[in-house]
């Protein structure tokens, strides 16, 4: 089974062998996470050179080079080449994240589909079973969301963070977090009144 986790990769080094379509998916994910990107590949797609004209990503063109992955946190072996992909995976250190996009099995995680809407990410893997059926399953999911998702989840992150510095009780401090999640938090109004009034949240919570 695989261990599922949520990585903070800002400013960390990734590596990715190869420019094409699935290469470039693997990349826009990265970017957005702000990692430092740098692709090496001797052919890329339109959007590869934008991204690198734009100073999104480092990229070297030419072949892949043993040791070009030695200072890398994380790892893409994306070329349409077998053999090349195997090798990458295979110079790659016991320590670092690599992901194989032929072989799964060759690499040491694999990506799920994923839906980012403000601070809530839905990210369903069928652990190499079958990506469209991640899809599928991650788009059926992403449907039942509605456009207050958001800024639901917006308005819990602050409460919480008051929450977590008002009060010390670690009793207290459930007992406020579970209130919050009463269904009549899905109103805007009531989300704004309560955050403009969080000692008075917090007293209701205790004492209701
Ligand atoms: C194991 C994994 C490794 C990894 O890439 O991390 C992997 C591996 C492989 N994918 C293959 C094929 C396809 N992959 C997609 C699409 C996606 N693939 C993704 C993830 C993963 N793909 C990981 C496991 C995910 C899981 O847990 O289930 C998604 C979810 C995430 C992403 O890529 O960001 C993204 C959808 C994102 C979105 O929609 O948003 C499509 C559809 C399409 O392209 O439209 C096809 C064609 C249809 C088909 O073949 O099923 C092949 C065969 C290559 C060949 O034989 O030529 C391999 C190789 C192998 O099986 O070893
Ligand atoms: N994991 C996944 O999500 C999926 C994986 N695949 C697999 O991905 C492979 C690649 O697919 P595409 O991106 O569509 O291919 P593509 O043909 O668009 O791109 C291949 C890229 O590999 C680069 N390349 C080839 N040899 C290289 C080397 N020695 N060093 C550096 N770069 C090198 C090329 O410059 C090119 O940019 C397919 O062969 C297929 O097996 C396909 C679909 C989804």
């Amino acid at each position: 089974m695989y261990y599922p986790i949520m990585l903070d990769i800002r400013g960390r080094k990734a590596v990715v062998a190869g420019g094409g379509q699935v290469a470039c998916r693997k990349i826009k994910a990265l970017i957005d996470a702000g990692a430092t990107v740098t692709v090496i590949s001797v052919h890329g797609s339109e959007q590869l050179k934008k991204w690198s004209e734009t100073g999104q990503i480092h990229w070297l063109r030419r072949a892949w080079k043993r040791n070009d992955a030695e200072a890398a946190f994380i790892v893409f072996a994306a070329t349409d080449d077998r053999e090349v992909n195997k090798q990458i995976a295979e110079q790659t250190r016991s320590s670092q994240l690599v992901n194989n996009i032929d072989r799964y099995e060759e690499g040491n995680f694999v990506l799920p589909a994923v839906f980012h809407r403000g601070r809530l990410t839905l990210a369903v893997s069928t652990g190499g079973a079958s990506p469209l059926l991640a899809r599928r399953i991650r788009d059926e999911a992403a449907g039942r969301l509605n456009d207050q998702t958001e800024d639901y989840l917006e308005f819990l992150f602050q409460m919480r963070q008051e929450i977590k510095r008002k009060v010390t009780r670690p009793a207290d401090k459930t007992l406020c977090l579970r209130n919050l999640l009463d269904r009549k938090y899905r109103e805007k109004q009531i989300r704004e009144q309560t955050l403009h009034h969080i000692d008075t949240f917090i007293k209701e919570s205790l004492f209701q």
